[in-house]
């Protein structure tokens, strides 16, 4: 840390303060994470989640990680800074005056470019909104905060748990069905829709109302003054049904919208996807490195994965950047602590990322595929979740949860 001056504290997380500081040597400015180690292990564990990922998703419209180390009892993450504050500072500074159309689309072009790539790599971030995607100084969209993150896999252990941010969260999560990459194409929908009208789509006073909202997909219409395109492609994102939802690869390349775009995206994020194109995905000996780090239960099953091939995945792993040897090489004792680190637990994650322990009606394995229960959420969500969530009130329906839905009460 002495290599850094602390300017501030930017904010206080879940796990730990955010710091910004600047490089003593270069003068650049970096977000530090700092958590506390290891007295309270689950809450360690998003960041450690948020740490490897951020360390192997190199795109120019995410938060790019600059290394990690251990000063004292803290793990330190140094990241870009995002001098431009998050979306929903920015929404909420416009008051009443609308976007142009022209920013909605730039930054909407560019957040579908930075979660095409996550999901190119078979990672889903499982907590879009407005507050946890950036502006840099010059404007750029940096997609940030993968504490909720997940890599598909084999394993079924993630599907148990519901984790999101409720006014986000796509209708198949209420549902009982676990998360997939429409799932995040759902919650850009509801950050597309905030930029459109500075509102969000599915807004209720009460949790069953809201989440009656979500599951009928029924938001108020867009104001009739933006391009057809947007209005259609809002629709599309806002099918109830993910199969009926387009990938992000659809969005932006074979979508009605896709052409308005395109002209947004940044340079680099278009070499960016044609690199990816040509390298495909992690090669098997990055993939491993990274699960054996993140551990088992950070995966998911690949038959959540939609409209996307299967998996044996295949790119190049080449940390020559001697700043990110953290990423590459990571030290022994981090590493140790990583590998040792459950990644769920029930009472994990205070303040804003809060648990809920509760079960809904029945688990996703105890229902036939064609039971009636989508139909009876419809009508009536299960009073289980509704009354676990209304311990928390309404009020705190735009902050993270992880919900397990597996244990009884
Ligand atoms: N890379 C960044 N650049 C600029 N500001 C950032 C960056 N990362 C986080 N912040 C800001 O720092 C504050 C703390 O962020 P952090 O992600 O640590 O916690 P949070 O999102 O407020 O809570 P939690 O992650 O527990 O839900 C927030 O105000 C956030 O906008």
């Amino acid at each position: 840390m002495e290599r850094y001056t602390v300017h501030k504290v930017i904010g206080e997380g879940s796990f730990g303060r955010a710091l910004l500081v600047q490089c003593k040597s270069t003068k650049e400015k970096y977000v530090v994470k700092e958590i506390q180690l290891p007295k309270n292990q689950s809450k360690f564990d998003s960041t450690r989640r948020e740490a490897i990922l951020l360390s192997k998703l190199k795109h120019p419209n995410i938060v790019a990680f600059w290394e990690a180390f251990e000063a004292d009892d803290l793990l330190c993450i140094v990241m870009e800074y995002c001098g431009g504050g998050d979306l929903l500072q920015r929404i909420q500074q416009q008051k009443t005056v609308q976007f142009c159309v022209d920013d909605i689309l730039k930054w909407f072009s560019q957040m579908c470019a930075g979660a095409k790539h996550i999901h190119d790599k078979r990672v889903l971030h499982r907590d879009l909104k407005s507050k946890n995607i950036f502006l840099t100084d010059n404007g750029t969209i940096k997609l940030g905060d993968f504490g909720s993150a997940c890599i598909l896999n084999s394993s079924k252990a993630y599907a148990h748990a519901y984790v999101g941010t409720p006014y986000y969260v796509a209708p198949e999560i209420w549902d009982n069905k676990p998360y997939n990459n429409k799932s995040d194409v759902w919650s850009l929908g509801c950050v597309l829709y905030e930029l459109c009208t500075l509102r969000h789509p599915f807004q209720a006073p009460s949790w069953k109302s809201l989440i009656l909202k979500v599951c009928r997909g029924t938001y108020p219409p867009l104001p009739n003054h933006l391009p057809y395109e947007l209005q259609y492609l809002v629709k599309q994102m806002f099918k109830t049904n993910p199969k009926d939802r387009p990938s992000l690869h659809t969005i932006l390349t074979s979508h009605r919208v896709s052409r308005l775009l395109r002209t947004h995206l940044l340079p680099q994020a278009i070499e960016a996807e044609e690199q990816g194109r040509r390298t495909g995905r992690w090669n098997r000996e990055e993939g491993k490195k990274v699960v054996s780090v993140l551990g088992e239960k950070s995966l998911m099953k690949t038959s959540t994965f939609e409209g996307m091939e299967s998996a044996e995945v295949s790119c190049e792993s080449k940390e020559t950047d001697p700043r990110k040897q953290w990423a590459a090489e990571p030290s022994d004792s981090v590493l140790q602590m990583l590998a040792n680190a459950s990644l769920i637990s029930s009472d994990s994650m205070a303040s804003t990322c809060q648990t809920i322990t509760g079960s809904t009606a029945k688990s996703a394995s105890e229902e036939p595929e064609n039971s009636r229960q989508r139909r009876r959420w419809e009508k009536d969500p299960p009073e289980r979740l509704l009354s676990a969530l209304e311990k928390a009130g309404i009020s705190q329906a735009f902050s993270t949860f992880l919900i397990h839905r597996g244990a009884t009460r």
